[in-house]
């Protein structure tokens, strides 16, 4: 190990503004990654991420120390001397905000005698009153997608809550990457602080094991969510082990004046820090050596990884990250919502749908007004959570679309009145021609009595005709008028269209002299 400068400390790299956005420190990052110990050494970066309040950078002191030791048997220190380096304090306020970086690497050897460089990450706690979702979930995501080493720290026991958060973390991590990875991260540790069923499970990476296997298995008829989980996490993560330690004593917890000195401390803890660092630190672990795209990468490219990273959840083009209840009201309002869009269009499709024939504008004014009144009852009555406020804003997208809807359905009714008013009367009116044509030369040819059949015919197309001009204006008996659409698209297709057809093609089979027309 390289003796560390005098000036050599913590360095806040990601910074939070009050308004929740994040700004990377890009001079400070490169002062950090582009160190001259470092140049051209493939990297490792242990980081520690987990609930605001748990002694993440009190622990992260320890890896410091670890670190820092030119002894690696004594590595731990003195008995009275003070825990310093990553700033941490005690009280109920959160403390570390942002991403911040030791300001110098540590060199260690792999055991192909290569030298890589070693950085240590401190992170914002999560879920503390003031940062919001996007917050925790950037912070996170980041801190997994450049580590190669994650220790999430924990409370008492590996809980449900804690599988949930990693994989909804995890996930919005995997959104950053521009290509599909079967195992985007490296290492995750779960480091359970505060351990007190040891006389069930021992402290350390065997209990945590036992535990782990315990809580990650996926068993027969699990609940999909659960197994998705847990089969997720398996995807995402490399390796995934978990450390059992014990509480630090009280004196740590309860004193104000406690400044980090190892005689107040627990021998138990003392003695499980002392399995704990050495085995996160081996260089000989596969996942030790930061690896991207199957690569393992070097500071310089790392700095590149966290600036492209950035920009990515900068951009904006990443859905943002819901709480649970918000992004559960917002599904509940956007199902109910749909729901009562799928009424209105169905009821309307049954009355004025592409297979029906043209109504009256008020007969569809009418129809309108009803269906949509009922559309929105039955979404307001549908269960949702998030209250009044929030489904009101889903209720104006729904009265805004039902408007768009009906504005179609007019359009398109008012196409399909020109349709029917061209063809059915052209069609009764030609048929009535006819009869008139063929009664006068019946008359003419002194055949006058079979004249009384096309009478018949003239005066029943212009009693059909007449009914449905009422039909279609009055929008009464409407399905007189379709019946009587159809009585005329019947002769039309079989008497009239046959006949036109032909003479337009015999018409213009004279004119380009038998040229192919069929
Ligand atoms: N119960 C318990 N408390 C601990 C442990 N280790 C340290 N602490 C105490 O927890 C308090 C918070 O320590 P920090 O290291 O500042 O905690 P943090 O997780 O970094 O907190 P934030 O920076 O606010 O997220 C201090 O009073 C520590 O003495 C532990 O293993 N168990
Ligand atoms: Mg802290």
């Amino acid at each position: 190990m390289h003796q560390q400068s005098p000036t050599a400390g913590p360095v806040q790299i990601v910074t939070i503004t009050p308004d929740h956005k994040f700004i990377l420190d890009e001079k400070k990052l490169k002062e950090i990654l582009y160190h001259r110990r470092a140049q051209g050494k493939k990297i490792s970066l242990v980081s520690i991420a987990g609930d605001f309040r748990k002694g993440k950078s009190f622990m992260l002191d320890f890896f410091l120390r670890y670190l820092r030791a030119k002894n690696q048997k004594e590595w731990i220190g003195k008995e009275s001397e003070p825990l310093k380096g990553f700033d941490w304090r005690g009280g109920a306020g959160r403390h570390t905000t942002g991403m911040i970086m030791w300001s110098e690497p540590f060199i260690m050897s792999l055991p192909n005698g290569e030298e890589i460089a070693v950085l240590l990450m401190d992170t914002q706690g999560t879920f503390d009153s003031n940062s919001t979702v996007f917050e925790n979930a950037f912070i996170f995501a980041l801190t997994l997608l450049v580590s190669s080493v994650t220790v999430y720290n924990i409370m008492h026991n590996l809980q449900e809550d804690n599988l949930q958060h990693l994989s909804f973390f995890a996930e919005y991590g995997v959104l950053a990457l521009d290509a599909y990875h079967t195992s985007p991260f490296q290492q995750l540790t779960f480091l359970v602080r505060d351990w007190q069923f040891e006389y069930e499970t021992p402290y350390g990476f065997h209990g945590g094991e036992e535990v782990l296997t315990n809580r990650l298995q996926i068993r027969p008829n699990q609940h999909h969510d659960l197994e998705l989980v847990r089969s997720r996490l398996r995807q995402c993560f490399r390796k995934v082990n978990c450390f059992l330690m014990p509480h630090p004593g009280l004196k740590v917890t309860n004193r104000r004046e406690f400044d980090g000195r190892l005689e107040d401390i627990e021998k138990d803890f003392k003695t499980q820090l002392q399995s704990l660092i050495p085995e996160l630190f081996r260089s000989d672990n596969a996942n030790f050596v930061k690896e991207i795209n199957g690569e393992q990468i070097t500071s310089t490219q790392l700095f590149e990884y966290f600036r492209t990273y950035c920009a990515v959840f900068a951009s904006g083009e990443l859905p943002s990250p819901k709480a649970m209840l918000e992004a559960t009201a917002e599904a509940n309002n956007l199902a109910a919502k749909a729901v009562s869009k799928e009424f209105y269009t169905r009821a309307m499709e049954q009355h004025c749908g592409g297979d029906r024939p043209y109504i009256h504008p008020n007969q569809l004014d009418a129809l309108h007004q009803e269906v949509y009144r009922q559309s929105i009852e039955k979404f307001r009555c549908a269960r949702k959570m998030g209250g009044e406020e929030m489904s009101q804003t889903y209720l104006q997208d729904l009265e805004n679309e039902l408007a768009e809807q009906y504005s179609n359905y007019k359009k398109h009714n008012d196409s399909k009145n020109v349709f029917a008013f061209s063809r059915t009367p052209t069609t009764f009116i030609s048929c009535m021609v006819l009869c008139y044509i063929i009664a006068g030369l019946l008359e003419a040819i002194w055949l006058g009595g079979i004249n009384f059949i096309f009478m018949f015919a003239f005066w029943l197309c212009f009693v059909l005709l007449s009914m449905w001009l009422y039909t279609k204006y009055s929008g009464d008996h409407a399905e007189i008028g379709e019946y009587i659409d159809y009585f005329a698209d019947v002769i039309w297709i079989h008497g009239f269209h046959p006949v036109y057809s032909r003479c337009i093609r015999s018409a213009m089979r004279s004119v380009l002299g038998h040229t192919k027309l069929e």
